[in-house]
């Protein structure tokens, strides 16, 4: 069974389930910083969720095409453990915000099909970690976070990718163990799974997730 898979909760925006997540075995908490989300944190606001975050609990930020301002007010005020990018960063710049911030940096690449594989080799070369979520659809708001899940056959068998990397897209309390038996993932990431509408987190998805990814 696979007690030893970390979870990233993201997109947490209130103090107690940030708690509850810690409480349950969350390796991760993901604070979001993009306006059209429903999850978007004003930096004050994620300066104090971080701040009292649990020891142990690493705090992750996710921007979407960040400059380095912008980058530089989150850093500056709120303390983090990791860069999420969930935009379209290049791996260039992936490896410029990772030099210029001192923060290890996981890359989100976006998978509907095969070829799509390819953007995992390509930002193992630059990137700490790899969070491989679901493409989003054509013209959506969100370029993650919307709960939509990939086929996982496409992962089967090849769990050894250069870099630790998180399965997300889709994850539900239901739907994680087999996840996790189909694509081998020891770190998986949710948002929309434990939520009770957009942006609306619940403590008790939050605990079932966490129990049903740790067996
Ligand atoms: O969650 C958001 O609102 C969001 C906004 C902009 C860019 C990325 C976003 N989320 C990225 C995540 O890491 C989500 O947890 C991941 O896409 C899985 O989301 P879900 O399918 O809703 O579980």
């Amino acid at each position: 069974m696979p007690q030893d898979v970390n979870v990233k909760i993201c997109g947490l925006t209130a103090p107690e389930h940030v708690q509850a997540a810690a409480r349950a075995g969350a390796r991760y908490a993901g604070f979001v910083f993009f306006p059209k989300s429903p999850r978007h944190l004003e930096v004050a606001r994620a300066a104090e969720l971080a701040a009292d975050a649990p020891v142990g609990l690493a705090k992750v930020a996710l921007t979407v095409n960040a400059t380095d301002a912008e980058l530089d007010r989150i850093v500056g005020a709120v303390p983090l453990d990791m860069l999420q990018l969930h935009g379209k960063e290049s791996p260039d710049r992936v490896a410029a915000v990772k030099d210029r911030f001192g923060l290890p940096v996981m890359k989100a690449v976006g998978v509907a099909d095969e070829e799509d594989l390819a953007q995992i080799d390509l930002y193992s070369e630059v990137a700490d970690q790899l969070l491989i979520d679901a493409k989003p659809p054509k013209n959506a708001v969100l370029p993650g976070g919307n709960g939509l899940a990939f086929d996982w056959r496409l992962l089967a068998g090849r769990k050894y990718w250069r870099r630790p990397w998180m399965l997300a897209g889709g994850l539900t309390p239901q739907n994680v163990a087999e996840a996790i038996r189909m694509t081998g993932a020891q770190q998986v990431d949710v948002s929309s799974g434990v939520e009770t509408a957009p942006g609306v987190k619940d403590a008790e998805l939050i605990r079932s997730f966490i129990g049903a990814a740790q067996g």
